[in-house]
């Protein structure tokens, strides 16, 4: 099978956890950055998350130095054209990439400047390139709620135009969801859909609140709904997309090896999943490697891709008119 020329569909990564380590080294300098190392290969093992992660929390540690990098408005446009060229470039069709504009403010811009700047640079590698795109908002849960409602309403400018919806990401705590339930409200009403982090590091529980609290369409991850029969059933009986990352599942120790993962299960029971890359760098992987890994350990074939390539067609935040043209890849 080649793996690369299948047309694909990514509807869960992070701009900050797929930023080239090139980029990351010549924004430095452009910036006047201080960096570890000027080493291409240095750089990019220290954003590479290990597989002696202990969790979730260690992971998360390597988004410090990206970040770093993407405090100006040049920076971010040209990461997030980097991120959809390197997408298109392995026939990823539709792109849905998360970031936290929270995590831009280091230098003064505001949300409106760093918002405007990933939808930029979507947008001049979907002029150059056959891929479509969307950006979703993350705030992050372990960060104050103040600013939360001014993030929704800068990106409701963009509603439509670059930005689908709105995502709860970072550490996950056992019963976060109850505190997020009028800012959820909030997007809603301004038009945003909604996909929540849930039953990734956490219980199952969160899943089944994240849906039944905050009306998630989809939940990432969702891999913990294995010991929750509730949450099972209310994502089966909802039809809720659950988006499966399976290297960063194990990086997360999510799940101990790929054969443990439950997608295959899920699949088999009909519940919406989809395969995507959580990010690229810190998890060192593409769409074409997650889809290899996964037809390979679970021997799923060309008629089980399509089928899960039409999951994610019907799960995406994307208009009708991109819809009908992400079917006319299937053969
Ligand atoms: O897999 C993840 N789970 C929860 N949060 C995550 C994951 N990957 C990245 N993030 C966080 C760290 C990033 O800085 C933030 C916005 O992209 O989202
Ligand atoms: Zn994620």
């Amino acid at each position: 099978m080649n793996y690369s020329s299948l047309p694909k569909i990514d509807l869960h990564c992070h701009l900050d956890g797929s930023v080239r380590p090139q980029t990351i080294i010549d924004l430095a300098n452009q910036q006047n950055i201080s960096i570890p190392s000027q080493d291409i290969n240095e750089i990019r093992s220290l954003m590479i998350a290990p597989e002696t992660c202990q969790n979730l929390e260690e992971y998360l540690m390597r988004f410090d130095l990206p970040l770093s990098v993407m405090q100006t408005q040049a920076g971010i446009e040209r990461i997030s054209f980097e991120l959809f060229e390197d997408a298109a470039k392995e026939n990823v069709k539709y792109f849905e990439v998360r970031f936290g504009p929270q995590l831009h403010q280091l230098q003064g811009l505001n949300f409106d400047q760093i918002i405007g700047s990933v939808v930029k640079g979507m947008q001049r590698a979907e002029a150059m390139y056959d891929i479509k795109g969307n950006y979703i908002l993350s705030i992050l849960r372990t960060f104050p709620k103040d600013n939360i409602r001014d993030v929704i309403d800068a990106g409701a400018a963009y509603l439509n135009k670059g930005v689908v919806a709105f995502d709860l990401a970072g550490a996950e705590l056992p019963g976060f969801c109850s505190e997020f339930i009028p800012y959820v409200e909030y997007a809603v009403e301004k038009g945003y859909r909604i996909t929540i982090h849930a039953g990734e590091q956490g219980v199952g529980q969160n899943v089944f609140d994240a849906v039944s609290m905050l009306n998630a369409e989809r939940v990432g991850h969702g891999i913990h709904i294995t010991g929750h029969q509730a949450a099972y059933d209310l994502v089966k009986q909802l039809n809720i997309g659950l988006e499966t990352c399976p290297s960063s599942n194990i990086q997360t120790k999510a799940v101990d090896k790929l054969s443990e993962h439950p997608l295959k299960a899920f699949y088999e029971d009909a519940l919406p999943i989809t395969i995507n890359t959580d990010n690229r760098t810190v998890s060192n992987t593409t769409m074409t490697d997650e889809v290899r890994k996964v037809m390979e350990e679970f021997n799923l074939s060309r008629e089980d891709y399509f089928n899960i390539y039409k999951i994610s067609v019907e799960q995406a935040f994307a208009s009708d008119e991109v819809k009908q043209h992400l079917m006319s890849f299937i053969d």
